[in-house]
């Protein structure tokens, strides 16, 4: 049977992947999980679009109640993370754990359906010679999403189309009008949906953590200002740190402990590797020694020469030092480092500290 769950969000994109599949033949679910209380692009107007859009398709569509586990797994994790003074990255987190995995349980167990798209841009193959499902970037790299979706498991990539992952935005935008959809002229969501909802990263946070002063200190601990939070601050930020400086000064440490932001110049935050653990091995099985890699360590970031090394012991490959041919800047614990070859995404993990 041809038949597969769409995940809608109510924008242009997921509307022209469900479409594109429906005129291929699919027999076509739409599903969207309410993630957030309030307005949002996949809350309360989104389920609107996306009702809308089955209706003009003429599909059947489903909502999921996912509020509590968004909750636990991305609001939790995010407001623990800036309180323990890094830079949690709630994306990668919410693909695999509130959006990929249970829509696809929700497809096989509700409604007996072993497949499932959304309208990311990135690309899944599979090597001929291992039978390993891999990930690509999408041919749009000015859309390319593949960086959010390093840690996606075999079984999930196994069973997801993503229609869009061979075309430009600007061709996503004229099928739309070409299908008469209604979401064709809807304006590009943000990058984050949680700074969508809540005007700022800062307005989200501090909803949940109260402001708490402390010191802005140098790298020798001499106090050249004072903060109203660590969570309103970033490694290798350099605007809004509030203190006049001959040269311009970035943030180089969080010390939770202390509830102290270290500030530094841009030398301080330059780093020749970082550990980052949790690593999923994406289109190839955990290497047991050094490999040659490009590593991307932010979404819009170029990927930059590198040597991947695998530190864990088991085999699994769950840890592992990046080194970088060139001394990087804002290489920040809590975001995620995702490595490649050309277009192919060979693995990724979180990122958990940089050296110098
Ligand atoms: N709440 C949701 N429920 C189901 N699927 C979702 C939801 N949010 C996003 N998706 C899926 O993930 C894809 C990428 O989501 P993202 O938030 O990056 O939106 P986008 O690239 O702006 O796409 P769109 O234009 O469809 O909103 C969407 O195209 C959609 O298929």
């Amino acid at each position: 049977m041809n038949k597969v769950v769409v995940g809608l969000s109510g924008g242009v994109d997921s509307s022209v992947a469900a479409a594109t599949l429906h005129r291929q033949g699919y027999d076509v679910v739409g599903l969207t999980l309410w993630l957030m209380r309030g307005k949002g692009q996949c809350c309360s107007e989104g389920m609107v679009d996306a009702a809308r859009l089955c209706d003009e398709l003429g599909i059947p569509y489903h909502v999921v109640d996912s509020r509590d586990v968004f909750e636990k797994q991305i609001i939790n994790y995010l407001v623990s993370g800036y309180e323990a003074g890094i830079t949690p990255l709630p994306c990668s987190q919410c693909n695999k754990a509130v959006k990929f995995s249970p829509m696809l349980h929700y497809a096989r167990e509700e409604l007996g359906v072993d497949r499932i798209a959304t309208g990311h841009y990135a690309r899944i193959t599979v090597d001929p010679d291992t039978g390993r499902y891999q990930l690509r970037r999408a041919v749009d790299l000015s859309k390319d999403q593949s960086y959010f979706l390093y840690d996606l498991e075999q079984d999930v990539l196994a069973h997801t189309l993503f229609p869009l992952g061979e075309q430009t935005k600007a061709e996503t935008r004229r099928m739309a009008a070409e299908f008469g959809l209604h979401t064709a002229e809807k304006p590009e969501s943000q990058d984050l949906c949680l700074i969508e909802a809540h005007g700022s990263m800062r307005s989200f946070l501090d909803k949940y953590l109260a402001p708490q002063k402390g010191d802005i200190v140098d790298q020798s601990g001499q106090v050249l200002g004072q903060h109203d939070g660590i969570h309103h601050y970033t490694i290798g930020q350099r605007r809004g740190i509030g203190i006049a400086a001959e040269r311009p000064l970035y943030v180089i440490g969080i010390d939770a402990g202390r509830n102290q932001v270290i500030v530094g110049d841009r030398e301080a935050i330059q780093t020749n590797d970082c550990i980052v653990q949790q690593v999923n091995w994406v289109s190839i099985a955990p290497p047991t020694a050094p490999i040659r890699a490009e590593v991307q360590i932010r979404y819009r970031a170029t990927a930059v020469p590198c040597t991947v090394i695998p530190l864990s012991e088991d085999g699994q490959g769950d840890r592992v030092k990046v080194v970088f041919d060139k001394p990087q800047i804002s290489v920040t614990p809590g975001q995620a480092a995702v490595w490649y070859q050309g277009d192919l995404l060979l693995g990724g993990g979180v990122i958990e500290n940089a050296h110098s």
